[in-house]
């Protein structure tokens, strides 16, 4: 079985959104995935170009129309917004080694939805500590390609979030037990055709996406605003492969 990360696409200028990279990246993550289809069929996909919340549905629909969808083998990789999540949470006084902030929805702005009311080990955070690591995590991208000012965005940190994504994929294609990772896939969490959430990875891929579990009201109010806009990238990702 093959493992393909795809990372190839233009990062983002100051003052720019994920989805302002449509344009160019949409049709370089379709050929991309056009040749997938031809050399390494089986191959499970990790896609990190963005926009993600709108290239993921690209490369379904290009596999689909090859012949070779496995809603399963497509994963877009949100394991960088896991690990902001888990370092911005260093309020709590631990290592964000031993942190676990589960962050669902999709990756772009309000479609990062962190979970802070399931953060493991538990801790009840103040309403004011909450809105603050929200707009954190939500903005990290954002942040860093300020600070880059041109030079590009998170090229180092995606690596190291690229690497542990790949390593948990590896690890449950060859059988380990319990690997278990948020990634944006084809999901019937919601309503819509793509979301991102825990997933269980196994010997084929994302073997289990695994409930949302209890949100609180702040969450379900985020949930709300995530998929308005995800529902939005979708749509444009296939209608681009519509055209
Ligand atoms: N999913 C995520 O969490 C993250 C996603 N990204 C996204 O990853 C992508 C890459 O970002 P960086 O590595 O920072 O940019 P970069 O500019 O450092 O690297 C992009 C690479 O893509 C290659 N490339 C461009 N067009 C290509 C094509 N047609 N075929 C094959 N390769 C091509 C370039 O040669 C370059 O090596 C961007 O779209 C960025 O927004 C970046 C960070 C986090
Ligand atoms: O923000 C960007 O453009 C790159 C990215 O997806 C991230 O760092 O989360």
């Amino acid at each position: 079985m093959d493992l393909v990360i795809i990372p190839a696409g233009l990062p983002r200028k100051p003052g720019m959104t994920r989805d302002d990279l449509f344009n160019k990246n949409a049709g370089i993550v379709r050929s991309i995935c056009e040749g997938v289809a031809k050399s390494c069929p089986n191959a499970i996909v990790n896609l990190i170009s963005n926009p993600v919340n709108s290239t993921v549905p690209i490369a379904a629909e290009v596999f689909k129309r090859a012949g070779t969808y496995c809603p399963k083998r497509l994963l877009g990789v949100t394991t960088l917004d896991v690990a902001r999540a888990n370092t911005f949470a260093e309020v709590l006084g631990v290592d964000p080694r031993e942190v676990n902030v589960p962050v669902v929805g999709g990756h772009a702005g309000v479609t990062i939805l962190p979970l802070l009311s399931q953060v493991s080990p538990p801790c009840s955070f103040t309403p004011d500590e909450i809105s603050y690591l929200t707009n954190r995590i939500q903005n990290g991208g954002t942040e860093v390609v300020e600070a880059k000012a041109g030079a590009g965005s998170a090229t180092l940190s995606m690596a190291f979030a690229a690497a542990k994504f790949a390593d948990a994929c590896l690890r449950g294609m060859r059988g380990d037990a319990g690997i278990v990772e948020c990634s944006y896939v084809a999901s019937e969490v919601t309503e819509l055709p793509f979301f991102a959430s825990k997933v269980r990875l196994g010997r084929g891929g994302a073997e289990e996406i695994l409930p949302l579990g209890p949100l609180n009201d702040f969450e379900r109010a985020g949930l709300e605003k995530a998929k308005k806009e995800l529902s939005e990238s979708i749509q444009k990702g296939v209608s681009f492969m519509n055209k």
